[in-house]
């Protein structure tokens, strides 16, 4: 077998990616777009000692739970990775993929998943469901301006104006502007020579008020006969807000950080549930509205609030869980790393009317602890304390002092916002290690199409019923042993396993969907001072001598060394 041979496969597995699996002797394939049950041609692409990826060439005989995409473009597209997979079965394998990394990142018990794991909740129609799109625009061969989506892992632009997730006056504001630069001969940004004027147009919609913002991103300063689009633009209904992003930076960053208003207003207003927001081109803001009010409430409803309640929100971006929790709460606070978030968290609650939020900008990791010191400073003998922790962070989970200060201050119920199951995993473990017990567990599908899937997590604190201390000796009199020092040395003269660069890989692989090289690894080690007799060999090294993890592989590996107890 070697690359580029066409193998026959039965799709029996999805991976992490929305990829089928199927084997063809004894050899693993993972092929893009093919779907549990199909019976696939595919062509090997690579191929490693044990596995190999295939592009998948022809349908023999499709799967039951296979559905024609609805976009045409499904599959150069890197915006859905599963638009040809039943929705149900999307639904279905995203609450595994949350249940696996549970029971086999966090340990826990398949009898204790089975009790506190709620259904999925997913959407009833679930296109055409995100409020935010960003197009970028660019050229065609026959010189035309194009907007649409890049091909999955690159900057080349698949032309496609109709998106099968976003609202359909894309479609329409897309033409106007399309037409328009055509028309008036203006430009698209080039990536490569850094000319060119449009780059990307942004547009966001308010799902309860209808309000339309149309944001240009442009590679310059001035935009000619801009009044003519702005015309054109304000015939749609809705229309309440156009303004332009200066972006002149030789950069991947889409937006710049100047606006200027074109028409209207710069912001559009939109609700979450009661709560009121405005929404500026650069805000942050959830992009699925339907699920994200399925999402608070469940988040709202883990808290269990009375009224009486202290509740820290930690992540709370433009503070959209607190606004939330603040109105079943005494008091609120929120923490955020980003300053022109937490001003528009600010901003929101003074809009609704909520004076029982507070809201402070920093790391989560710094604030709390802080806090946490400060208070026990000035208040000898008693500690912090909140009744309720919500947190929502990136996907790289928790810092470790964040949870160690959490589990400190005791809360009775701890509710856990996640966007990447295996950090939550790997947290929830921590918490569970430390006090904690896991009550309820339910996924929300936020991002229909893709294999994205949010969670929500309720913990609560495990209350001793009160404590009797027990100290156990053998033998008599000067020498004798206490029980656990016993089971301490057993511990210590347990030949410990071998860990391999190998097993860091597979396990940062399959925790994080990363590879890292075995140079950054050997560098991580390094820089913590390790011993490096078992490092890889040099030329590995040298061939990569400027380059350096970034901070979220440093981050993946440091984890992987402590989960195989190395630091
Ligand atoms: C998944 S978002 C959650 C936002 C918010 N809860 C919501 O639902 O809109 C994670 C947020 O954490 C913020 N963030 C990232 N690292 C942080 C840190 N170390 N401390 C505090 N906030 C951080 C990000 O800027 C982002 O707003």
């Amino acid at each position: 077998m070697k690359k580029n041979d066409f193998v026959t496969l039965t799709i029996e597995d999805i991976g992490v990616g929305g990829e089928g699996i199927g084997k063809a002797e004894g050899m693993t394939f993972f092929v893009k777009d093919a779907v549990v049950g199909d019976v696939i041609e595919a062509r090997i692409t690579k191929l490693k000692k044990n596995y190999g990826y295939a592009r998948l060439m022809k349908i023999i005989k499709p799967s039951e739970k296979r559905k024609e995409a609805k976009c045409p473009v499904a599959r150069q597209c890197g915006g859905c990775q599963i638009q040809e997979m039943d929705y149900k079965e999307q639904l279905k394998f995203k609450g595994r993929k949350v249940r696996n990394n549970l029971e086999r990142i966090g340990g826990f018990e398949s009898t204790l998943l089975d009790a506190v794991m709620e259904p999925i909740c997913g959407m009833e129609e679930p296109f055409h469901y995100r409020n935010k799109a960003q197009y970028p625009i660019g050229t065609d061969r026959d010189g035309n301006p194009v907007a649409g989506f890049y091909a999955g892992r690159t900057h080349q632009i698949i032309p496609n104006t109709v998106c099968a997730l976003g609202k359909e006056i894309n479609t329409e504001v897309l033409n106007i502007v399309l037409g328009f630069m055509k028309e008036f001969h203006v430009t698209a940004y080039d990536e490569g020579t850094g000319t060119g004027l449009f780059r990307h147009v942004l547009i966001r919609s308010g799902f309860k008020t209808g309000e339309i913002m149309v944001c240009l991103i442009v590679n310059g300063t001035q935009i000619p006969h801009v009044e003519t689009l702005t015309e054109r633009l304000t015939k749609l209904p809705g229309m309440t807000s156009i303004t332009m992003n200066i972006n002149c930076e030789n950069t991947n960053v889409i937006m710049g950080k100047e606006i200027r208003l074109l028409w209207g207003q710069e912001y559009i207003t939109d609700y979450i549930g009661e709560i009121k927001y405005q929404i500026s081109p650069l805000s942050f803001y959830q992009v699925n509205p339907v699920q994200t009010e399925v999402l608070y409430g469940l988040a709202c409803e883990y808290a269990g609030l009375t009224g009486q309640e202290t509740v820290w929100d930690l992540y709370c971006g433009i503070g959209t869980i607190s606004l939330f929790l603040a109105q079943k709460a005494k008091q609120v606070y929120g923490v955020e790393i980003i300053p022109q978030a937490i001003e528009d968290a600010r901003k929101n609650a003074e809009i609704n009317g909520i004076t029982n939020a507070e809201f402070y900008v920093g790391k989560a990791e710094e604030v709390l602890p802080d806090y946490y010191r400060k208070y026990e400073e000035s208040n000898p003998g008693s500690r912090a304390h909140a009744d309720v922790i919500v947190v929502d962070p990136p996907r790289k989970g928790c810092d470790e002092t964040l949870l160690e200060t959490m589990v400190n201050m005791e809360p009775d119920r701890i509710v856990y916002v996640s966007c990447d199951s295996a950090t939550l995993a790997r947290d929830l473990k921590y918490l569970c290690e430390n006090g904690y017990e896991l009550k309820k567990v339910r996924p929300a599908d936020m991002f229909p199409m893709t294999v994205h899937v949010e969670t929500v997590v309720l913990l609560s604190h495990k209350k001793p019923d009160g404590h009797i201390n027990v100290k156990v000796e053998f033998g008599e009199g000067e020498g004798k042993v206490p029980l656990d020092n016993i089971a301490k040395r057993a511990e210590a003269y347990k030949p410990k396993e071998r860990v391999t660069y190998k097993m860091i890989k597979e396990y940062i692989e399959a925790k994080y969907g990363f590879k890292v090289h075995t140079a950054y690894i050997a560098e991580v080690k390094r820089s913590l001072g390790l011993p490096m007799y078992d490092a890889p060999n040099a030329v590995e090294e040298l061939k990569h001598p400027r380059k350096h993890p970034t901070v979220e592989k440093v981050e993946a590996i440091k984890d992987a060394l402590k989960h195989f107890e190395v630091i």
